[in-house]
């Protein structure tokens, strides 16, 4: 069976305002490759900055690449956008304090709205499983598992919170809901349970694991935080400055240290970070800048529209630059009965 993430020799550079990448600008992304089948869990490790936002950006469409270089479902996410309106595809970023996308608009999350309204407002969605999703139910003996509960109390939501006066945990567990309401088949989460308590972490790491085993998703999953994922990810892919370190199955890095999870990455980012002290170090003795000269990304050359080598990666996606919340052009409400909220 085909991978459900191909990415094959991926480069990328943030374009400048003209919409190509300033000329002599390093590639932020190099030759990335790795590719992950239907089921698997995937943890995208490295030091801050190391890329690890725009390549989950990437795969979710919100940058335009060369279509050969990243496939989702054997797709192009950014030339094929009905792999992220069908539900196919959904990415969670980080930053809730965005604006989500809502009947075609965007909407501000923090706006005073009801959780109810949110949620509710994404049509085609399994009934069964929003509640799933939302309910806190009642939690029987049989159905406990270790301390955490399959069956209810993912998200444990109450419908009536309005998003303005919510808590950020609680403003979060709803934006997850959002991205997890339709069956996706690729997950992108770019760490998305900073806000969450222990609890609601737990749970919606043990759903994602079970939607990975019983439909066969595929999840990518950014984080720095490595509580109770020993065992949780199938594969650990390792970034260093835009460059592929490491992409195995997490058996292979088992094999090769018998730390656990968090560690074994402390050490290599350790090892990292010292390896850059030394390489500034000997620039610096040789009379070189410490640091790589930063090349300015706004300067305008001519005319793009009239430029015969305009470069396909131009990095912009207008009105897409938001998480990409499942269904987003489902919304069964009007732009007007969501500003009258
Ligand atoms: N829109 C942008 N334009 C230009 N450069 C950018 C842009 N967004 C990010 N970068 C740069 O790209 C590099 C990689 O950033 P990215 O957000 O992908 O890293 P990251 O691995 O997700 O980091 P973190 O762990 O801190 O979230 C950084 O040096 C950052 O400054």
């Amino acid at each position: 069976m085909a991978p459900t993430v191909e990415i094959s020799h991926l480069t990328f550079t943030y374009p400048g305002i003209d919409g190509r990448p300033p000329p002599g600008a390093p590639p932020l992304i190099e030759d990335v490759c790795f590719s992950l089948d239907a089921g698997q869990r995937c943890l995208l490790l490295g030091s801050n900055g190391a890329g690890k936002t725009t390549i989950l950006k990437i795969l979710g469409g919100k940058h335009m690449v060369d279509p050969s270089m990243v496939r989702v479902l054997g797709r192009s996410a950014f030339h094929d956008t009905a792999l992220t309106s069908s539900g196919d595809l959904s990415y969670l970023g980080g930053e809730w304090r965005r604006d989500v996308a809502f009947a075609g608009y965007q909407v501000n999350i923090q706006m005073d709205i009801s959780a109810e309204k949110m949620i509710f407002g994404i049509a085609g969605v399994d009934p069964k499983r929003r509640d799933e999703l939302i309910k806190a139910g009642h939690v029987s003996s049989e159905e406990q598992v270790g301390t955490w509960n399959l069956k209810s109390q993912i998200l444990d939501i109450d419908l009536t919170w309005r998003m303005h006066k919510a808590s950020d945990g609680q403003r979060r567990r709803v934006q997850i809901c959002m991205g997890l309401l339709k069956s996706f088949k690729v997950l992108l989460l770019d760490e998305i349970t900073v806000d969450l308590d222990v609890l609601a972490r737990s749970n919606l790491l043990s759903y994602l694991k079970k939607e990975c085993e019983e439909r066969g998703a595929t999840i990518i999953y950014a984080t720095h935080i490595f509580d109770g994922l020993d065992d949780w990810p199938t594969h650990i892919v390792y970034i260093a400055h835009g460059k592929l370190q490491l992409a195995v199955p997490l058996e292979k890095v088992k094999e090769m240290s018998q730390l656990s999870l968090m560690r074994t990455v402390e050490s290599w980012l350790r090892k990292e970070r010292n390896e850059d002290r030394r390489r500034r170090k000997e620039r610096k003795e040789k009379g070189l800048p410490e640091f790589d000269k930063v090349v300015e990304g706004s300067r305008v050359i001519g005319d793009p529209a009239k430029n015969a080598d305009r470069v396909i990666n131009n990095g912009w996606a207008a009105g897409r630059l938001t998480s990409t919340i499942a269904g987003e052009e489902n919304f069964v409400f009007s732009s007007n009965s969501v500003l009258r909220q």
